[in-house]
């Protein structure tokens, strides 16, 4: 391949990582300053900056200025958009993990924005005449391939009325012949027809000289940016079409059959790759290859095909790549391939949250403003509906003082609010429109948890009356956002064999832990020989969803400690935490939703660890429903979920002295956060 302009090295030395390189590779890209543009200050209501606008003073998202540049546009992030920044400048790859939603295809249309538009290339394809099968490749500066096929389009067109005229005039020459001289008017007409055909045909091979534009960024406002998640080998690496005619004239050239793949196309721009593990690992090493040489071939891809004899010369692939997924995507990626971003690149962990804070929430209504732009069609949000989307926001992060960073489901909750808002005709989306919304757009986890509590309802499975042994309400998350009420039953029975901790209903592994866990506690408890008994534990109607994480551990501990010693449970009472081998209740996910769930349930007390406390953002209605108790000890837990008055006290005080003192709230907190367990 000849190259008429000058490649970069795409893999300088880690120590020019390092140093924030000023490599030849290294481009022009705004400061950090420049980018980190906020809301204007002179839009600021002074003394208002604590309000949920953070003292926006606007009538309605109309008033909000939007900033151009996409990076300007992202909210949070501000790690993984320095990342980005510097990537950028330095032409590095990056890999970003984290929950969906969170802005990784943003950022890397964003990085594709900050790259140079000069540094465009074209691609052009030419029939090679050596060798119809291994077709020639020029680079070309972009906009120039352009002008090099019109120039090649007007060369063969006068050639072609060159070969025309002269057509003409020897047809004419013998049918003049044949028709004055000869008198053979027949054959005149058949020997003009063959010259004819001779002619047309011979043009044909004229035509095929002209190269394929298979890059053209004549067009492009920006440095490309391909999203070729769950692209086909095809699509990601080119391809080569397949010809049924394949020789006799008829046959279309194999330079105007190769196509170009998105590691072609994303050239001098920006590859991303979503959900990476899923790439097959054919592909992975290809694409590794595209990354380690600056190019890479195309050839047809299906095996059958006429076009996998063909292999043009190497393609330009000097691409950026920005991979994603979750933590399991870098795990199953192909080793090599991660190996190659950690070393000449940067890793990037997305932030689900962000702190709460008046700047923050006037970029959040700036975000309301650039999704309603973004529509088009919606109608214009009002003070009260933005501020009931930060509500939301707040409340979706789960987590005190804080907003929820999962921005594209926050965009699904404007659009259903604005799409109420238009089908009313109203003229600007209100708060009302966004409550609305939000029942509306519930997930079907959450339509689930609802059709279990009134089946369950139904069959008075869920809420047991009055003080029983044995039994405890324990609460789970399903999906993300929905809680529900899942029982925990207990039986203690004189053991045929060796006796042990036999749990049923669907147990996931973490919880299977959680139970053996537990049996350190009970068996320091029981004053009997726990070995010669079967303690048998039952999650209640765990159906589908299973039970996962080990949120459930206080329950099971609570149930067995009833079941052992006979002692009735309140059964107005739900009870969430986890539970660690000395008796301290650790923090554990989702207590929002626990909570409304068991509330919706029709419980009144709640039991939720005291290090949760803070995360507690109940919706109002729940909120005079249900009574909130935060505990750091098993024996707090039973003092309040136990009945029967003196029992219950000579248990609790027996548990205060095997399991030792409680810890301090402040070292349970410290011991829990971190890794709260899902559910
Ligand atoms: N941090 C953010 N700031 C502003 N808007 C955001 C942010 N994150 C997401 N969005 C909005 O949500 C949309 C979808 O986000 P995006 O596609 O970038 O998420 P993602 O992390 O790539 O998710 P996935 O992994 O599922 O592809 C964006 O187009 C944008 O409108």
């Amino acid at each position: 391949m000849s190259n008429d302009t000058d490649t970069d090295d795409a893999f300088p030395t880690e120590s020019e990582i390092d140093s924030g390189s000023e490599s030849g590779a290294e481009t022009t890209v705004p400061s950090g300053e420049e980018l980190g543009s906020d809301v204007d200050d002179e839009a600021i209501i002074e003394g208002q900056e604590d309000g949920l606008l953070g003292g926006l003073d606007i009538e309605s998202t109309a008033d909000i200025e939007i900033p151009d540049r996409l990076v300007d546009q992202v909210i949070g992030q501000d790690h993984a958009r320095d990342v980005v920044m510097k990537a950028a400048k330095q032409r590095r790859h990056v890999m970003m993990i984290g929950t969906p939603g969170t802005g990784k295809s943003m950022l890397a249309k964003a990085m594709s924005q900050l790259l140079p538009k000069e540094d465009l290339q074209d691609v052009l394809v030419y029939h090679n005449p050596d060798d119809g099968n291994a077709p020639k490749v020029r680079t070309v500066p972009g906009g120039k391939g352009k002008q090099i096929i019109e120039a090649h389009k007007e060369e063969a067109q006068k050639r072609n009325q060159m070969r025309q005229f002269l057509m003409w005039i020897i047809i004419a020459i013998v049918l003049g012949y044949s028709l004055l001289i000869a008198g053979q008017v027949l054959l005149g007409i058949l020997a003009a027809g063959v010259i004819y055909i001779a002619f047309k045909y011979s043009s044909r091979s004229t035509d095929a000289m002209i190269p394929n534009l298979l890059i053209d960024s004549s067009d492009t406002q920006t440095a490309p940016f391909k999203d070729a998640t769950g692209a086909h080998a095809g699509a990601l690496l080119g391809d080569v079409r397949h010809d049924p005619f394949q020789s006799g004239g008829m046959e279309t050239p194999s330079h105007d059959r190769v196509e170009s793949g998105a590691i072609h196309e994303a050239n001098k721009g920006v590859l991303f790759l979503d959900e990476i593990n899923t790439l097959d690992v054919r592909s992975q090493q290809k694409l590794m290859t595209a990354i380690q040489e600056g190019e890479f071939s195309i050839t047809g891809q299906s095996e059958r095909s006429s076009g996998a004899m063909v292999q043009t010369e190497p393609v330009p692939t000097d691409f950026v790549m920005v991979a994603a997924g979750n933590l399991d995507a870098m795990e199953n990626m192909h080793p090599a391939l991660r190996s190659r971003i950690k070393g000449y690149g940067y890793e990037v962990y997305m932030d689900d949250t962000i702190e709460d804070e008046p700047e923050m929430r006037r970029k959040y209504a700036r975000f309301v403003a650039q999704e309603v732009d973004k529509d088009g069609r919606l109608p214009h949000f009002t003070r009260d509906a933005i501020e009931e989307m930060i509500l939301e926001a707040q409340r979706r992060a789960g987590r005190k003082g804080h907003l929820s960073l999962k921005m594209r489901d926050l965009g699904g909750l404007v659009r259903v609010a604005g799409d109420i808002a238009r089908a009313e005709e109203a003229e600007f989306t209100t708060r009302e429109h966004v409550l609305q919304a939000k029942n509306r757009s519930r997930s079907i986890e959450q339509q689930l948890a609802d059709t279990f509590i009134e089946r369950r309802k139904d069959y008075e499975m869920t809420v047991a009356q009055g003080d029983v042994v044995g039994r405890i309400n324990g609460l789970a998350v399903m999906g993300e956002d929905s809680g529900i009420v899942l029982p925990v039953m207990a039986e203690v029975t004189p053991s045929q064999g060796p006796g042990g901790v036999i749990a049923t209903g669907q147990l996931k592994e973490m919880a299977e832990e959680a139970v053996q866990n537990v049996s350190a506690i009970i068996k320091k408890f029981s004053d009997e020989n726990i070995s010669e008994k079967d303690i048998h534990i039952q999650f209640v109607q765990t159906g589908q969803q299973g039970v996962d994480g080990d949120s459930a551990s206080i329950t099971v501990a609570a149930a067995v400690i009833s079941a052992l010693e006979d002692v009735p449970v309140d059964q107005n009472l739900a009870m969430t935490g986890s539970l660690s081998v000395r008796g301290d209740v650790l923090p554990v996910g989702g207590v929002t939703h626990k909570i409304e769930a068991a509330a919706k349930a029709g419980l009144e007390r709640v039991i939720i660890p005291a290090a949760n406390e803070q995360d507690v953002m109940i919706e109002d209605e729940y909120k005079d429903q249900i009574e909130v108790v935060p505990v750091s000890h098993i024996s707090e837990v039973l003092e309040v979920a136990l009945a029967g008055e003196g029992e219950k006290d000579g248990l609790v005080d027996r548990l205060k002295s095997i399991t030792g003192q409680a810890l301090d709230r402040q070292q349970v907190s410290q011991q829990g956060t971190g890794s709260p367990s899902p559910q």
